[in-house]
């Protein structure tokens, strides 16, 4: 027997959370192998790329959280079902990816005296640019990102949500209600309800 695929992250949500919320959906069985920050200067130069979130699979070690995402999503028909659906998927997932770095950016690397600028530029400029574009576009496609059925895409940004929220330490979702609705649809899907109610209690 094949062993369970081990995700190995931090002990926080962060760019693991999508990965999680995607296997869970597709009740695939695996190892949730949480890291201490202390642990990581000595662990990094064993982890290809020196980052995380990595899945161990058939003994490969396989890095990038989106594609790790893209391929549970492909096996349960959350990927598309013909290419130019799986590039409007794409597209999305690496858009909130990249709203995701930027906050992330912001939490991590920037220095404390220069937080309250970038703050106000997150809040005034890159989210408000982000947000009206994600809601154009669950307007346009019935509340879901693309044609109106649930795709990776969703689960990965609803995965995000909570991230974007706890650093920004404001509803960065205010004013966008199909943004607020999807994630709340995608949190009653039986798999994801139940995973949000057991999972670790953490801090981003
Ligand atoms: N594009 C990569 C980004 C991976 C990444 O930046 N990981 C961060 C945590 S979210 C990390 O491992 N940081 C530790 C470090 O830079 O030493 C992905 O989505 O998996």
């Amino acid at each position: 027997m094949a062993a369970k695929p081990k995700l190995t992250y931090f002990d926080f949500r962060g760019a693991a959370e999508p990965i999680r919320y995607v296997l869970e959906y597709s009740n695939v069985e695996y190892e949730d192998k949480r890291i201490q920050v202390e642990d990581w200067l000595e662990l990094k130069p064993t982890i290809p790329f020196g980052l995380l979130p990595t899945l161990e699979i058939n003994g490969k070690v396989i890095n990038q959280s989106t594609a790790i995402c893209r391929y549970y999503a492909k096996k349960v028909g959350l990927a598309g079902s013909d290419d130019f659906e799986a590039l409007q998927i794409d597209a999305i997932a690496d858009t909130v990816v990249d709203l995701r770095t930027a906050i992330g950016m912001y939490h991590w690397r920037t220095p404390e005296a220069e937080k309250p600028a970038r703050a106000k530029v997150l809040k005034t400029e890159n989210i408000p640019t982000y947000f009206s574009q994600f809601e154009k576009i669950l307007k346009e496609n019935d509340g879901y990102f693309v044609n109106g059925k649930l795709s990776y895409a969703d689960l990965l940004f609803a995965g995000t949500a909570e991230y974007f929220n706890n650093v920004m330490k404001f509803d960065v979702f205010e004013g966008y209600p199909l943004a607020k609705a999807l994630v709340e649809k995608v949190h009653n899907l039986p798999r994801i309800k139940e995973w949000v109610a057991r999972r670790p209690q953490t801090l981003l």
